[in-house]
């Protein structure tokens, strides 16, 4: 039975800055400071999302052809996850912490850390994973108290639809909108002063919000793509890799950041992992890709015709796949063995399902190759025994690493780029971390009044006292030795490290009392 979905509409410009002062003014009513308001808001955007389940499969289908099973696990299960996760350590989260390293001299100040919300911040969504990725960060915005613009990608415009009815059905409409729309509604939000912005995205839209939240001197998240490599070397085994690449690969046809764009494959293994790249697609697609209910389509004709003339540009060899089909915006996922680095299908994003394996002579060739494609991307696959990861990850750097896996997302794990695959990361506590402000707090008694004014003038000789209870005494000489001062003397010094600031500290101690 067909579901009924509602059609995109998109927010017209005018009515955008009268649609944000709402949530805007809520946060400076302090409406959700309150932990109780928050934690009913992500109870309500659970059921809400329960009561929509049938319309999310639905458009993730119109959408992207997105499989039941990628939708119940990627989306719809995730969030939900995420939310009974979020308000189940909610209220841990939010307690005051203990300021931590803090010297014995300012302890009686009591100093605290607080997690203060932000503000009225803006999430900007992807069209790949459309409801994970907008409503992901929402709830993390929700939990630490922040009121929220959320802007849907307008190229999943059925799960943009439906995910306003979703926030419309569960959210309390004065602390949390949505604004729908594609580029001059979203000049239009990024015109207007935020809190935080957080953004999903392309690298070069990424640059367009960064520059944009400058001037209100507005921190941004940037969750980026990558060109991510894959380094498969002599000691990994072929049928392991061929398999987990080809997932990495079929999952949403391709189309999510963290996927492998091109493998760099040991020459001795080339031939192997190959054959068995041919074995896990007959295996996982008996009948091929096409026409198949688990297998996504390409999202729109311009993402098409861009993977298109990609493929179309290769000079390498199509080994497997190769076909594809611009009514149905089916693409097969496709092998190609490339002859250079410089190949178009491993120096930019595909975002789509090809796997281009480039041979190398050894593990040097291969890290020297990915750190000039991008020394930063979002993702890193090392495939091999432990000595050649570890010589893989001293030598490389990337946003995460899967080791002998594709893109393992973990649902609790912080995830985030690193350089030109973003920065910020969240998911699990650090989607609460990072929309929070950790607002340092100290309280200075009274009584402790005959020591502080030891700050005040006449100065006089007040620094030797000061220094002497104050001042730490290197562990380490000029050659840049570390020094053992052993634990008793720490003890006796009382963290000084000399007799001198021992008894400076004791002083500080004993005129407390
Ligand atoms: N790191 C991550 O978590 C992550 C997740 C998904 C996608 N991505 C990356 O995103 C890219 C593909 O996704 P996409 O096509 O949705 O990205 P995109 O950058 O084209 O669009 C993302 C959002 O930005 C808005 N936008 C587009 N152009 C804009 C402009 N000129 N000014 C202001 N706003 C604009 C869109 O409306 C959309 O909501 C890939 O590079 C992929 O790797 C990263
Ligand atoms: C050990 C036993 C079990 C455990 C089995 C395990 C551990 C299974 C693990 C399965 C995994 C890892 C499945 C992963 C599925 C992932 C999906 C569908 C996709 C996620 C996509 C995401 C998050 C995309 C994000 C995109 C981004 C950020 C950008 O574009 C049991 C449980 C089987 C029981 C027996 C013992």
């Amino acid at each position: 039975m067909g579901v009924e979905l509602p059609e995109l509409q998109f927010t017209s410009l005018d009515e955008i800055p009268l649609r944000i002062s709402v949530p805007r003014k809520a946060f400076l009513e302090h409406k959700t400071r309150d932990v109780e308001f928050r934690l009913v808001q992500l109870r309500k955007l659970y059921w809400a999302i329960k009561d929509h389940e049938e319309e999310i499969f639905e458009a993730c289908a119109q959408d992207l052809h997105k499989p039941r099973f990628e939708t119940e696990l990627a989306e719809i299960g995730w969030i939900l996850n995420d939310i009974v996760f979020t308000t189940r350590n909610l209220h841990k989260w939010v307690k005051d912490e203990k300021a931590p390293d803090i010297d014995l001299n300012y302890k009686l100040m009591n100093p605290k850390i607080r997690k203060d919300p932000l503000g009225c911040v803006l999430v900007i969504g992807a069209f790949n994973f459309p409801f994970q990725l907008t409503l992901g960060p929402v709830i993390g915005a929700i939990a630490a108290g922040n009121t929220v613009v959320i802007k849907p990608s307008e190229n999943a415009p059925r799960s943009a639809a439906v995910m306003q009815k979703i926030v419309e059905a569960g959210l309390d409409p004065s602390c949390y909108t949505i604004v729908q729309g594609g580029v001059p509604e979203t000049q239009a939000l990024l015109a207007e002063r935020w809190d935080k912005i957080f953004f999903t995205g392309g690298a070069n839209v990424g640059r367009i919000i960064a520059k944009a939240a400058a001037p209100h001197l507005t921190p941004v998240v940037l969750e980026l793509g990558g060109i991510n490599p894959a380094i498969v070397t002599k000691s990994a085994d072929p049928r392991l890799v061929a398999r987990r690449m080809l997932w990495g690969k079929l999952l949403n046809a391709g189309q999510v950041c963290t996927s492998q764009n091109y493998l760099l494959v040991d020459k001795a293994l080339v031939g192997p992992v190959v054959e068995e790249f041919k074995k896990a697609y007959k295996e996982f697609y008996p009948n091929g890709a096409k026409g198949s209910e688990d297998y996504s389509k390409i999202v729109n004709e311009t993402h098409f015709q861009r993977l298109k003339s990609m493929l179309d540009n290769t000079k390498g060899k199509i080994l497997m796949g190769g076909t594809m089909d611009e009514k149905e915006l089916f693409i097969e996922p496709t092998v190609v063995q490339v002859e250079s680095i410089d190949d178009s299908l491993c120096t930019s994003e595909s975002f789509g399902p090809f796997i281009p394996i480039l041979a190398v002579d050894n593990l040097d060739e291969a890290i020297q190759l990915a750190n000039g494609v991008q020394s930063t991307p979002l993702g890193l696959y090392p495939f091999g025994n432990k000595a050649d990861v570890e010589k893989i990850l001293a030598a490389t750097r990337s946003g995460g690493v899967s080791i002998n896996d594709a893109a393992l997302h973990i649902p609790t794990l912080p995830f985030g780029g690193v350089g030109e695959s973003g920065y910020g990361a969240y998911r699990g506590r650090s989607s609460f971390d990072v929309w929070v402000h950790r607002r340092p707090i100290t309280s200075s008694p009274s009584w402790l009044e005959a020591i502080l004014a030891i700050r005040y003038p006449p100065y006089g000789n007040k620094i030797k006292t000061f220094k002497a209870a104050s001042a730490l005494t290197p562990d380490f000489d000029r050659s840049g030795r570390k020094l053992t001062l052993g634990w008793l003397r720490c003890l006796f010094t009382l963290g000084g490290g000399t007799a001198k600031a021992g008894a400076g500290r004791a002083a500080a101690v004993a005129a407390s009392e």
